[in-house]
């Protein structure tokens, strides 16, 4: 396909995101389908230029005037590709399978091209209705935080200590990769996605097979080696999930003490065994819900540390799922909110005298991070939150101090500040 049949495909395919209001995977999947001629370089270029237009699409709306598909790839390509006016318009030549020729407003519209003046929501690409959240967290730095968020998100890599003895010796097994060091965890590799915004088949990597590497963002490495569990300790990772944590904490133990994993959804549970085995993991005890029973039920006022990734909106992610953000409402804020003091009264009851909870989430909005855990601190006698630099200090993370945004009873990193997803994470200590 020429580049320009793909920017006809991905006019398409935002189109169809749009007006059947489907996730863009589906979307794409789709069209993949029913254009099997196209290869797998056209299928990653026309992803990338849908996710493109999704980062963008409120900025690239706004400078072309309209909410059409193709004004938001047009706008797009000049915001976010930094495209000229005459390199759009050579794409949009009209032949076949072209893009029709730019009209004259069209053309006029990418020469301005400027988001000065314009609102929060549009020069940030997020929902308006998040704005007061955000503010309260940002404050002026809304705009650039939120424009960090549009960007393309690297792939990173933790190296497993349970495989081999030091980054150095990943890093220098892979050097096809073109991997670096990430800044803030040492244990930590950072591939940057190419121009189509394709990673390698990181999976496929006899490295990976072995158990060497995980892929995991600096952001949740970061938080796990937050939560400063030991080798010897008891320890919950309550929301387990596909266990990207539990593999993290269990290195973090030298594979000694015991590591509980549950999730109240087994199905998402599901994975963490083969992971757990390809990793080198033995220390590890997958707790499986049966039947709405609690699988934990036996650990109460015995654990150390428990872990709590709480269920979230993901909002952190969005470099990664640009396509959340416009279906983020009200009400998916509301009900993860509710599964967050769930989940975190689920904990308390599992802490021992002196023992924590570390609560993260992959949110920057308060109402999931501060007011949750302040909310959890009103219900629940004898918490209280560590001073997040306190936290930092014991975990040896004190180079993270000027990078993060200390909160009322946590921190955030972002995209903007650590170069990482934004998470928040709170310590918990059961006095
Ligand atoms: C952010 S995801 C976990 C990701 C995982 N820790 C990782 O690192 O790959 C949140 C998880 O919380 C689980 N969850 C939601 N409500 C829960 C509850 N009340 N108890 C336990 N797990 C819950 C969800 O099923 C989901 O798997």
């Amino acid at each position: 396909m020429t580049p320009a049949a793909r920017i006809s495909a991905a006019i398409e395919v935002l189109g169809d995101i749009e007006t059947r209001r489907r996730p863009a995977t589906d979307a794409l999947k789709d069209w993949g389908l029913s254009h099997r001629f196209a290869g797998s370089k056209d299928r990653a270029a026309i992803a990338s230029l849908v996710y493109d237009g999704l980062r963008r699409k409120a900025s690239a709306a706004s400078i072309m005037g309209e909410n059409t598909p193709r004004a938001v790839v047009l706008g797009m390509l000049r915001l976010q590709r930094g495209l000229t006016v005459n390199a759009i318009a050579a794409l949009c030549s009209g032949e076949r399978f072209a893009p029709e020729p730019l009209t004259a407003t069209e053309r006029e519209k990418l020469e301005v091209a400027t988001l000065d003046g314009a609102p929060a929501p549009v020069a940030g690409d997020f929902p308006e209705w998040i704005e007061a959240s955000l503010t309260r967290l940002f404050g002026e730095d809304v705009v650039p935080e939120l424009q960090a968020l549009t960007t393309r998100a690297p792939l990173d890599l933790r190296v497993n200590t349970l495989k081999v003895s030091s980054r150095e010796e990943a890093h220098n097994a892979l050097p096809h990769l073109g991997a670096v060091e990430t800044p803030l965890s040492l244990l930590g590799l950072r591939i940057m996605p190419g121009e189509d915004g394709r990673g390698p088949a990181v999976q496929s990597e006899p490295e990976f097979i072995k158990g060497w590497i995980e892929i995991q963002d600096e952001g949740s490495q970061l938080a796990a080696l937050i939560s400063n569990v030991k080798p010897n300790e008891q320890v919950v990772d309550l929301c387990a999930g596909g266990g990207g944590k539990t593999l993290a904490l269990a290195a973090m133990m030298e594979n000694h003490g015991q590591l509980y994993a549950t999730d109240s959804d087994a199905r998402r549970l599901a994975p963490i065994h083969d992971r757990l085995t390809r990793a080198g993991v033995r220390n590890v005890q997958v707790r499986t819900p049966r039947g709405g029973a609690d699988a934990v039920s036996d650990l109460n006022g015995k654990i150390d540390c428990v872990l709590v990734d709480a269920p979230c909106t993901g909002v952190g992610t969005w470099r990664r799922n640009p396509d959340a953000k416009w279906r983020l409402r009200p009400g998916s804020l509301e009900v993860r909110v509710k599964e967050q003091a769930t989940v975190l009264d689920r904990a308390a009851a599992l802490v021992k005298p002196g023992g924590r909870i570390v609560y993260i989430t992959c949110s920057i909005l308060p109402e999931e991070n501060d007011d949750a855990v302040e909310g959890f601190l009103s219900r629940s006698k004898g918490f209280s939150a560590l001073p997040a630099s306190e936290a930092l200090a014991r975990a040896g993370l004190g180079r993270l101090t000027d990078l993060v945004r200390f909160t009322k009873s946590g921190l955030q990193m972002t995209p903007l500040k650590t170069g990482t997803d934004g998470f928040f994470v709170s310590v918990l200590v059961k006095g």
